[in-house]
This record gives C-alpha cells, sequence and structure tokens, in this order.
C-alpha cells in the first residue's frame, strides 16, 4: 500500500428531495481508502450506506464533494468500480453464463482473447458453484443462486475497485462463509480495494482492514472508525478466537446499541475466547 489514497471521498453531502422536502441524507463524508484495502461500512438501517457506495459507484451526484480515484474526477459509472448489489441486477432474457460473459467481454475484449474469456467466466462460475446451471436463466435459480451470479460478475470483471451491498446477506451460512474466504484470496490475489456495507459485525471484523460505522440518519456522518489489526491471511476458525476481533466487535457494537452492550457482551465474548 502507497500513503497515496487510491479512493478518496472528499466532504460529501448528499440530499434527497421528496415530497415533504428536502432531506439531508449524508454530510461531510471523507474517507480515504488505500488500493488493496477493505473497508467495511456499518451503521443503523437507513442511514445512508447503500446512498454512499452508489456515489462512489458514479450512480448518484452529491450536492457538495467529490470522489476521486487516482486522483482523477469519477462523475458516472465505470468499469474500475464493479458494484454487488443487495440483490442480484441480472438480465432476465440472458442465461447465467450470458450475463456473465456480457460483463466480461465488456471489460476484457481489449486485453483478453475469447478463449481466455471464456475460461474467466468457466472460473468464476465455478468459484461461486454456479457452473451447474451456466444454462439457465435467471427465473430458474433461487435468489442465493441469483446472489452468486451478481458476485461472479462483479469479481470476474476485475475491478480496480469492488463495491459490495450487503452481498452475502441473503446466502445460507455455508455458501457466505465460502464465499467470505474467496472474496478475501481474490483481493490479496488482485490487491483489490473493497467497499462492503454489511449489517454483520462479524463479517466487518473478519473481512475488513477498518470498519466505517455510520451516525444514524437523517444528516448521517461517520461516527467512529476502527481498524482491525489481524495479520493476513486470516483464517476463520483463528480469526474468531483472536483478541483483536473480540475487541473491534464489541466496538462495532457499543457503537451500534450504545455502551451498554460493551460490558456485557466483551465479558460474554471472551468467556467464550477463553473456553
Ligand atoms: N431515491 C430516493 N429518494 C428519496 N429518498 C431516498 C431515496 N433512496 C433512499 N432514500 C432514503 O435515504 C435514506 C438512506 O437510504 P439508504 O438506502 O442509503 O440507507 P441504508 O443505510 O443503505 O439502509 P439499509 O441498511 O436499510 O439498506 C433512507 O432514509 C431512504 O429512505
Amino acid at each position: 500500500m502507497t500513503n497515496r489514497p487510491h479512493l478518496s471521498i472528499e466532504g460529501v453531502d448528499l440530499d434527497f428531495r421528496t415530497r415533504e422536502g428536502v432531506r439531508p441524507i449524508l454530510r461531510g463524508i471523507d474517507l480515504k481508502i488505500a488500493r488493496g484495502e477493505f473497508v467495511a461500512v456499518i451503521g443503523h438501517s437507513g442511514c445512508g450506506k447503500s446512498t454512499l457506495l452508489n456515489i462512489v459507484a458514479g450512480l448518484i451526484t452529491p450536492e457538495r464533494g467529490a470522489i476521486l480515484l487516482d486522483d482523477k474526477l469519477v462523475d458516472a459509472p465505470g468499469p474500475d468500480r464493479a458494484m454487488v448489489f443487495q440483490s442480484h441486477a441480472l438480465l432476465p432474457w440472458l442465461t447465467v453464463r450470458e450475463n456473465v460473459a456480457l460483463a466480461v467481454d465488456q471489460v476484457h475484449r481489449r486485453t483478453m482473447d475469447a478463449a481466455a474469456r471464456a475460461q474467466l467466466i468457466d472460473e468464476h462460475l465455478a468459484m461461486v458453484r454456479m457452473d451447474h446451471a451456466a444454462a439457465r436463466r435467471p427465473h430458474e435459480l433461487s435468489g442465493g443462486m441469483r446472489q452468486r451470479v451478481g458476485i461472479a460478475r462483479a469479481l470476474a470483471m476485475r475491478p480496480a475497485v469492488l463495491l459490495m451491498d450487503e452481498p452475502f446477506g441473503a446466502l445460507d451460512a455455508l455458501t457466505r462463509a465460502r464465499l467470505q474466504d474467496e472474496l478475501m484470496a481474490i483481493q490479496a490475489d488482485l490487491s483489490m480495494t473493497v467497499m462492503m456495507v454489511t449489517h454483520d459485525v462479524d463479517e466487518a471484523a473478519l473481512l475488513a482492514d477498518r470498519v466505517v460505522m455510520m451516525t444514524e440518519g437523517p444528516a448521517a456522518r461517520i461516527g467512529r472508525i476502527v481498524d482491525i489489526p489481524l495479520a493476513r491471511p486470516r483464517r476463520r476458525a483463528q480469526v474468531l478466537r483472536d483478541p483483536a476481533f473480540i475487541e473491534a466487535r464489541v466496538q462495532m457494537l457499543s457503537f451500534l446499541h450504545g455502551d451498554a452492550v460493551e460490558d456485557a457482551d466483551a465479558a460474554a465474548m471472551l468467556a467464550v475466547a477463553a473456553e
């Protein structure tokens, strides 16, 4: 990692205009993210986490402030920032494979020949265990399967920045754990910068280098940032008992639920760790 930020969110204010008038959603969001850094964003429902991700994706323009990627202004969506949405966003008339191929062809057409692109598509479908369903259309899949295709599509684009909006929320625990592990491996491999919104404090502490905690809206700000000083590669079984993980978890829960949680929860978790 260099000192120069890869992704820089600078003084972002955002309002939504509704029938009741102008609602301030985000205020004074400043965040510098290094290349290859994994940042998780947590906060109460409705505080503006998805909105922040959409601003970084270039889908929403803030009232004030700017997003810079390698010092260049971001003001529109681009293949350098792939997004995994809360619920899948697949094209219903294309098969699973064609959905992934569309993105891969768009991004890698100039740099990879057809055989290499086909291999990339197959690798990513296999990674999310969707190779067996490559010829199916989205309506023939479960919600979790569609989400896995969306994840494969985003990863296969090999973006500089991966934006993920609660990507694993709809998945069963085993699939979620496997994809979290895969994501950590790919991210380390490609030195990909990741910004992920999640409600799951364990997921945030397992995956992230820093967890950004947002205050409740309206006019949400960054309330606190917690560092997760766990060495990489991280192994789930070890991480869960690591005092640094437990401490980070306590800080997050304490921020989300108030300080009353801190003592009781810390005692309970330390007791589990000591078993
Ligand atoms: N297009 C829109 N027009 C008006 N208000 C909106 C619009 N999109 C979102 N909002 C409002 O802005 C606020 C922030 O929404 P956002 O989806 O970013 O929150 P969030 O933190 O991601 O929530 P959750 O955790 O529940 O997904 C909410 O109060 C929401 O109702």
